[in-house]
């Protein structure tokens, strides 16, 4: 499998704040969820690989070319979306169309003017008088009008309502869809990822706790309420983390058919992307 981004030992310091020897690998094709609590270095890593911010690093590349080197041309198809607007605020959609050819090789006015359109997003307004959502909106139009190999997005979806967030999710489904592009998309709302991700990373505390396979969680992992003897019997392998509960036992399990196959009247839930960070960072391990 080809990697869109490959990154090996990144760390970068904050006087009170270290984000640790990241190394993972993003492969092409695949929408890439970062998740995390306030604080955990989503924004630093994701500032740290685009060479916004300084940091150090063993190695780090965009589609297999090494990234100080061929920055330029890696920029080209990189397009970023973070959680404001990065165009003057005085600026109207209008002006902006008009010179993005001369920023980007492959800039599509008329994509442009269809995103405008179907975004419901006035020509002529100055981004000034956009509401939070609409500046969104305009953002996602301008980073979907040229050609672009990896979009990502920096809590770009938060200041969305419910709908439209559900309308970029598609578009990033459809530009997925190829095996070519790639999307990284940090999000405090899991519910988003659980819906398009492919692969997830969770980082806390500066640290990669863990990156998981989207089917991999929804094949192999559940939750089981249970109570103490069950707890008991399960195998320690089996069992990622549990809580207490007041009367029972909440399990994360990562073998949810064996189990199935021994425990035959355990009930078993999906385990969300909220569950796995939660178990990871509050549950207790079975030894
Ligand atoms: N320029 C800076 N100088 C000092 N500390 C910083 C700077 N930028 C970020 N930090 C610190 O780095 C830590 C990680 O911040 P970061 O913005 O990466 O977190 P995040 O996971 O993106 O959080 P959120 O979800 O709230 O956006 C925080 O403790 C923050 O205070």
């Amino acid at each position: 499998m080809k990697s869109a981004v490959v990154v090996k030992n990144l760390s970068k310091s904050y006087k009170d704040f270290t984000l640790g020897d990241i190394s993972l690998s993003i492969p092409q094709g695949s929408i890439f969820g970062l998740v995390g609590e306030n604080g955990a270095g989503k924004s630093t890593f994701i500032n740290a690989i685009l060479g916004i911010i300084n940091s150090s690093y063993d190695t780090l590349q965009y589609f297999g070319k090494d990234f100080e080197q061929n920055q330029k041309e890696i920029k080209e198809e990189i397009a970023v979306i973070f959680d404001q607007t990065h165009f003057d605020l005085e600026f109207t959609p209008k002006l902006v169309s008009g010179f993005m050819k001369y920023v980007y090789k492959t800039w599509d006015n008329g994509k442009f003017e269809n995103y405008l359109l179907n975004f419901n997003l006035p020509k002529d307004k100055k981004l000034k008088e956009f509401s939070r959502g609409m500046k969104m909106k305009f953002e996602f139009a301008v980073a979907l009008s040229h050609d672009t190999k990896l979009l990502i997005l920096d809590e770009a979806t938060s200041g969305l309502d419910p709908i439209f967030r559900d309308e970029i999710l598609d578009i990033l489904r459809d530009y997925s869809e190829d095996e070519e592009h790639t999307v990284i998309m940090s999000s405090h709302i899991t519910s988003d990822l659980d819906k398009i991700a492919d692969y997830v990373a969770f980082i806390n505390h500066g640290k990669l706790v863990f990156i998981r396979d989207y089917d991999e969680i929804q094949e192999n992992f559940g939750i089981v309420t249970c109570g103490l003897n069950t707890l008991q019997a399960l195998s320690p392998e089996d069992v990622v983390a549990y809580r207490k509960d007041d009367y029972s036992y909440k399990v994360l399990i990562n073998n949810k058919h064996e189990i199935r196959k021994v425990f035959k009247d355990l009930v078993i839930e999906n385990a969300s992307l909220e569950d796995l960070m939660l178990y990871a960072v509050k549950g207790e391990k079975l030894v």
